[in-house]
């Protein structure tokens, strides 16, 4: 998948900004969340590529911010998304309040945490289905934590502790190993990483790996790159955030309000993930919906100014910015 057809050279960017955000809860092994603002002809983006992502793999997230800058989003088919929230490997009386207190009627309860064991994703996602009640969705998100047959065993607990999920995301590493679970358990299995960080995201499809396509705009290369890669792999779709900050996330609303279909609630209540913003108006839900923007927000120069991070930090970033660039 090659990135986007958005180039700009960086000599045309009107701002570059560097940010660094606490996360309230450590999340995808991250307590701070940083990435660069990019101020373009007609708007900003978001350059926030995992730190684990090489500069190959973070080509189509500047290909993503790029195309944000040049205010290249598709027309939105809706003007509300419905989201989940999203419930870290947190104790079950956090898990309970996070879900109680989210106004959202569905949660994704993260699992298979590194160091926790079963029992305390048991003890979890009962809580949040005490939480949500029984009109509620429950999904859980594993990241490629299980064998095949861990992820069997797991899920059949995970289901009945659940009252019922509504999907798994990312059981197993491999799309093969996804097939082999979704053989043998009657839970939908959603795939995420076997997409964002695919050669090619459509195996998935072919392989009858999954029911369900998480699409996350940025490591896909934009909005329209993933929309390509809904409407090529044909299955249903859930936009889910990379934790960015609401500049970043808008690009993520901007995907989810021009997909033909939107059947399940999109993760894109993750602002409530940082511990601040770097834009004076978040886009935090609001009865469970978030609105579709037309462009990225503004960042507000007192937000961005407190988020600014040491000199070294800045550095290292403008550097990737620049080889990953010069990848594009
Ligand atoms: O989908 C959601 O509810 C929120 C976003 C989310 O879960 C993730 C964001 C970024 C990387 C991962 O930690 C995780 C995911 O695997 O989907
Ligand atoms: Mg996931």
């Amino acid at each position: 998948m090659d990135a986007g057809d958005t180039k700009i050279d960086l000599a045309e960017l009107d701002a570059v900004r560097v940010y660094a955000l606490p996360m309230r809860t450590k999340f995808r092994g991250l307590c701070v969340r940083q990435g660069i603002l990019l101020s373009g002809p007609t708007g900003w983006g978001e350059f926030c590529a995992f730190e684990d992502y090489s500069d190959t793999e973070s080509v189509p997230w500047l290909a993503a911010a790029l195309e944000a800058c040049a205010g290249d989003w598709p027309e939105p088919v809706r003007d509300k998304i419905p989201v989940n929230c999203t419930v870290p490997a947190v104790t079950p009386d956090k898990a309970y309040e996070i879900a109680a207190t989210s106004g959202c009627s569905t949660a994704k309860v993260k699992v298979a945490e590194p160091e926790q064991d079963p029992g305390e994703d048991i003890e979890r996602v009962s809580a949040v289905r005490d939480a949500l009640g029984s009109c509620g969705a429950v999904r859980v998100d594993a990241n490629a934590a299980w064998d095949v047959d861990d992820a069997a065993a797991r899920i059949k607990e995970l289901d009945r502790a659940a009252h019922g999920l509504e999907y798994v995301e990312q059981p197993c590493a491999s799309v093969d190993e996804l097939a082999a679970v979704r053989r043998r358990v009657d839970v939908r299995i959603a795939a995420d990483e076997s997409i964002r960080r695919a050669e090619d995201p459509l195996r998935v499809a072919v392989a009858e790996a999954a029911d369900v396509a998480v699409l996350k705009a940025a490591p896909l290369g934009g909005v329209h790159r993933a929309l390509q890669v809904a409407e090529a792999c044909g299955l249903p779709c859930v936009v889910s955030s990379a934790v960015e900050s609401s500049v970043g996330l808008s690009a993520q609303l901007a995907l989810a309000g021009a997909l033909p279909e939107l059947p399940f609630a999109c993760g894109l209540g993750t602002v409530s993930l940082l511990d601040g913003d770097v834009v004076a108006d978040s886009l935090v839900p609001s009865g469970g919906n978030l609105l579709v923007p037309r462009q990225a927000p503004e960042p507000a120069p007192a937000r961005v100014a407190a988020a600014t991070p040491s000199a070294r930090t800045q550095r290292r970033w403008l550097d990737r910015l620049r080889r990953v660039h010069a990848l594009l």
